[in-house]
């Protein structure tokens, strides 16, 4: 259950808090990411990212996004080296986004919103499960990729295909055979700073990694997003959009990057 939790105003990120308190704790995400603020840290390396498309497993209206779930009972999928250390297994992604073109994402770069924005969901084999993982200060790495309006996207497609049979909350369909790499952008250079989760629990155990550079979408592929509804097939229609939790305040923070 998701705790009556949404994005309505009732039930919206600014009462979040009233069931999560740690939603005004130090380290919540998603941030405004100010570019002249980064700063440069040698010690970061290059994002490896080790896909098997053979772990996807199927897609899922949870009531608040889309997901895509994958098998992580062993290392075929993984996020290691960038900032973080050790090996993290790809669990599910996810998107983020608005009502219309001009808002939708969860970060924003230099006051900057995105369409829409992708989680790649990862946890650290450190710990026996992606739940134990998800409490702790290192438990996760979450990949962003921004969407920016633009020709078609066909590497979207496949998604935006299986919508039409998870249009309800809790409805889901078996999604094979996918790839994840095919929605990366061709640069993988980053921003990384400590946050959270952006919906509740809002566990601060996310180490974020948000790529500088963003994929394409199209207007078209867009309204497609939004038909998905939040609602159950016996509630009201809603429509999925504005999923997405506004900047939280930095309390210090600042993001780093890989020096040019
Ligand atoms: N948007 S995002 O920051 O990328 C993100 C937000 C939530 C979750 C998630 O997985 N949310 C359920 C959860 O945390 N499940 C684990 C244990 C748990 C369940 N309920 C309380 N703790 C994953 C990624
Ligand atoms: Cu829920
Ligand atoms: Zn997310």
């Amino acid at each position: 259950m998701s705790n009556g939790w949404g994005y309505a105003d009732h039930n919206g990120p600014e009462k979040w808090c009233d069931n999560f308190p740690i939603a005004n704790g130090p380290r919540q995400s998603p941030i405004d990411i100010q570019t002249s603020g980064a700063s440069y840290d040698e010690s970061l390396k290059a994002l490896k990212l080790q896909y098997d498309p053979s772990t996807s497993l199927d897609i899922l209206n949870n009531g608040h996004s889309f997901q895509v779930t994958f098998a992580d009972d062993d290392d075929s999928s993984t996020l290691t080296e960038g900032p973080i250390s050790g090996k993290y297994r790809l669990k599910q992604f996810h998107f983020h986004w608005g009502a219309s073109d001009d808002k939708g994402s969860e970060h924003t770069v230099d006051g900057k919103c995105y369409p829409a924005e992708l989680h790649l969901v990862h946890w650290n084999t450190e710990y026996p499960s992606f739940g134990e993982a998800a409490s702790k200060p290192d438990g996760l790495a979450v990949v962003g990729v921004f969407l920016e309006i633009g020709a078609d996207n066909p590497n979207l497609q496949k998604l935006l295909d299986a919508m039409d049979a998870i249009k309800c909350k809790g409805t889901q369909t078996s999604f094979t055979n996918f790839d994840p790499t095919i929605l990366l952008p061709e640069s993988l250079d980053y921003w990384t700073y400590l946050g959270s989760l952006t919906t509740p629990p809002l566990h601060e155990s996310v180490t974020w990694i948000v790529c500088k550079q963003s994929i394409s979408v199209s207007s078209d592929q867009m309204k497609k997003f939004r038909s998905l509804l939040f609602t159950a097939d016996d509630e009201e229609a809603c429509c999925m959009v504005n999923n997405y939790r506004p900047p939280q305040p930095l309390k210090g923070r600042y993001a780093s990057a890989r020096p040019p």
